[in-house]
């Protein structure tokens, strides 16, 4: 007999903790209604521009300016870039996926104990789709968001399944990260990373580990809807199954993110955007669902403290240039990103100038 959609979805999925993931596993061979996306949202209506590639920058030697100008040409231009020879060790990459694939075999009893009604910490969270409550039709991604404190935090609050490989993978990507931000400021005229503007760049960090199950009628729904990432930067660990898109930079139609193994994908985020007066762009990006294999990937967002107030850097404006942005608290930012569904390019008018 086929498998019948639970009654109550969104206790089935959110409440009890299956997730998108136990819809996957009952084998159900149609989409539940509430995965149907608008027409022009679908999987199987995404225009692909199949000749154009985001850069692929090997960074093993930062001595080269050619390393750093790449890396800023791209952030202006694509907003998106792939870095190869980082240095991060591969069996960290690994290590974190397997992590992720081990939080997500947990039953739903251990797992629903990370969900907002019951996490014991607001900075460790475990949901399906991006905010369920106000979208229109859902999405096919379960996630697990650690907001970074302290090891002592999470040592104690993230969940042991994957903590360790989480941790690890940040501390390892840090000194990369570190190297990628001097570059980009240093265009900006920003010439050092230090005690005073650090908070600004990189004084948080968020690690997401997203679970895209198998998805049945694949071709209806999407896994993530059109966003920009509200960081500062975005890393983004991808697994070999693809399915990442970014806007084309004429905005017509949608460029692919081939997976590389051991590659990092790169990209801008609206803080950056801002603080930048719209030199570096925060591109838009989706991902698509899928019919025949689960993909994980891993982003660590690098933002601002939440306390920080982010506007047009005054060396960006040093030169007489016209705000396009106006300065707004980071935390009230994100806040406004994370009420509303997915919805492309628009947070960012959040905080353009009247
Ligand atoms: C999940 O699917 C996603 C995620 C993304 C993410 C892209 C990014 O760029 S994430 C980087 C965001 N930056 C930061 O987290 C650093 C700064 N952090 C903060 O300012 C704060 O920690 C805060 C996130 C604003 C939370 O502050 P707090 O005072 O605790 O406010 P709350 O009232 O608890 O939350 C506000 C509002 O947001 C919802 N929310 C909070 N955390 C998350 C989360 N991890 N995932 C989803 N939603 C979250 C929370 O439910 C509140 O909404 P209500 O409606 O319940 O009031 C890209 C694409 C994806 O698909
Ligand atoms: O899964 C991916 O490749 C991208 C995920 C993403 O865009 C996000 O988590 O913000
Ligand atoms: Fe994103």
């Amino acid at each position: 007999m086929a498998p019948t959609i639970p009654t109550d979805l969104t206790e089935f999925v959110m409440l009890k903790g299956n997730g998108v993931k136990g819809l996957s596993e009952m084998g159900l061979k149609s989409l539940p209604s509430q995965y149907i996306q608008p027409l022009e949202e679908r999987t199987g209506m995404i225009n692909v521009v199949p000749q154009e590639s985001i850069p692929i920058i090997d960074i093993s030697n930062w001595d080269d300016p050619k390393v750093e100008d790449a890396i800023c040409d791209a952030a202006e231009k694509w907003g998106f870039f792939q870095i190869i020879n980082h240095g991060v060790p591969l069996q960290v990459l690994d290590n974190v996926k397997d992590a992720t694939y081990r939080f997500y075999g947990l039953p739903p009893e251990e797992k629903v104990k990370y969900t907002k009604e019951n996490s014991p910490s607001k900075h460790v969270r475990y949901g399906s789709s991006f905010s369920p409550d106000a979208e229109k039709a859902l999405e096919w991604k379960d996630y697990l968001s650690l907001f970074y404190v302290s090891d002592d935090e999470a040592a104690t609050m993230w969940p042991p399944a994957c903590r360790d490989e989480a941790l690890e993978y940040m501390k390892r990507s840090e000194i990369v990260i570190k190297q990628l931000l001097k570059a980009l400021m240093k265009r900006l005229n920003v010439r050092e990373i230090d005690d005073t503007n650090e908070s600004l760049f990189m004084g948080s960090k968020r690690i997401n580990l997203n679970y895209y199950p198998t998805c049945p009628n694949y071709d209806l729904t999407v896994a993530i809807g059109r966003h920009s990432d509200v960081s500062t930067l975005t890393f983004l660990l991808q697994d070999e199954t693809g399915g990442l898109y970014v806007r084309a930079p004429d905005h017509h139609g949608w460029i692919h993110v081939p997976p590389i193994s051991g590659a990092i994908v790169i990209n801008i985020g609206d803080a950056l955007q801002i603080m930048s007066n719209g030199r570096y762009k925060s591109i838009e990006h989706r991902v698509t669902a899928n019919g025949s294999t689960t993909r994980v990937s891993v982003p660590i967002f690098v933002n601002p403290k939440p306390s920080d107030v982010v506007g047009p850097l005054l060396q960006v404006l040093a030169n007489g240039e016209k705000a396009m942005y106006k300065n707004v608290l980071y935390s009230d930012y994100v806040k406004h990103f994370f009420r509303k569904p997915h919805d492309g390019k628009l947070t960012v008018e959040y905080a353009k100038m009247c």
